[in-house]
């Protein structure tokens, strides 16, 4: 056996926390690999919740219920609320068109390469897997087109530019969002409140325009709260626009944090885990908001440990294996790729017939 097995095909197993648990929803330091935190988005501005009548139920400390559609009626329809989620809808006009080029990547550290001469892309409105065996190297290559670590060696160009030193902010500009395996939310701000701070990405205030209360800086408040709510509505959770993150269940939170990240109008939307904890219930919904999403003009980069709901819902997929890609095709292909299956079942390559 070369390693460990680390999926299963079959099974909805996970190695990620149990469905329903609450995590501490404070901005939090990864803790795995002493890897540096992502910069925290920056100090919010007040947003504007007073537009939002909170109806308390039955448990007012703890549950605040919102109708929507009494905000906004034009919440209340479907194909409205993705207009305003997608706006820039000729992003799904240059489809198939290459968005990402990774090529021949590799980061290192110390002496262990995490990747090793990876080279991959990404189309315009493909949902693209990323695969592979516990420290193959995922996240690694997710934290390498954020800009988190700097490839020692490759190239990424994201919709024609290449990233090389540009900061992880420039990135977010440029047009690339992701979530994290841990979820990290503001757990005393509103649901609303995350999700109108992710649009500040897109904001042209200056900090005079802030401080004078400039029309422009008005305008660009209401902006995000109604772009926030149909973000909300559009993961599914505009009910629960005014209560605490910290409040929400755990799938609640981390479809928030897909619309937080949606927020920042990205072109690409990568996803670490989003269904880590999730049951299977759980799971099929987020396969419908992933394609959704997909369907709305945006284009997908998804790391999942769940195979049924990476064989169910990506169009391509990209195995990693020691840092290294060991395949790169249709679902359908990959599923039957035997270095592939050898990687996951710890197979010795002799013994693949
Ligand atoms: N900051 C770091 N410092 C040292 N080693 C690291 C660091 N980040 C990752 N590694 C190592 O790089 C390899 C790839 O890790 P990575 O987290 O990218 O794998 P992964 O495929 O995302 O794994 P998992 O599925 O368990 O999340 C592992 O051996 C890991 O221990």
């Amino acid at each position: 056996m070369r390693h460990r097995r680390s999926d299963d095909w079959t099974s909805d197993s996970v190695q990620q926390p149990r469905p329903g648990e609450v995590r501490q929803q404070t901005y939090a330091a990864p803790e795995v690999h002493g890897e540096r935190p992502a910069d925290p988005p920056p100090s919010p501005e007040p947003v504007r919740t007073q537009a939002i009548t909170p109806e308390p139920v039955d448990t007012p400390d703890t549950t605040v219920i919102v109708d929507p559609a009494a905000i906004d009626p034009a919440l209340a329809d479907p194909e409205a609320v993705a207009g305003i989620v997608a706006p820039q809808r000729e992003m799904a006009s240059a489809e198939g068109e290459t968005l990402l080029e990774v090529d021949g990547i590799t980061v290192e550290f110390g002496g262990l390469a995490a990747l090793d001469d990876v080279s991959f892309d990404i189309k315009r409105g493909e949902i693209l897997g990323l695969i592979g065996p516990n420290g193959a190297g995922k996240t690694t290559c997710f934290n390498a087109i954020t800009g988190v670590y700097r490839p020692s060696r490759g190239t990424v160009v994201f919709d024609g530019k290449l990233l090389g030193k540009v900061k992880q902010h420039q990135i977010t500009r440029l047009g690339i969002a992701r979530t994290f395996q841990n979820v990290r939310l503001w757990g005393e701000m509103t649901a609303l409140e995350n999700v109108a701070v992710g649009t500040d990405a897109r904001h042209k205030t200056s900090v005079v325009g802030a401080v004078f209360r400039t029309p422009r800086h008005y305008r660009e408040e209401h902006d995000a709260v109604d772009r926030g709510m149909a973000l909300l509505e559009f993961v599914g959770i505009a009910s629960r626009a005014a209560e605490k993150a910290s409040n929400l269940s755990y799938g609640d939170q981390r479809r928030l944090e897909i619309a937080r990240a949606l927020a920042t109008e990205p072109k690409l939307l990568c996803l670490d885990e989003p269904a880590a904890g999730f049951n299977p219930r759980e799971k099929a919904a987020l396969m419908d908001l992933i394609r959704k999403i997909r369907d709305d003009g945006y284009t997908v980069l998804l790391i999942e440990h769940d195979m049924r709901l990476v064989m169910g819902v990506t169009d391509r997929i990209v195995v990693l294996e020691f840092g290294r890609k060991i395949a790169d095709g249709t679902p359908a292909e990959v599923r039957e790729n035997p270095a592939v299956i050898a990687a996951y079942l710890g197979v010795p390559d002799d013994d693949i017939a």
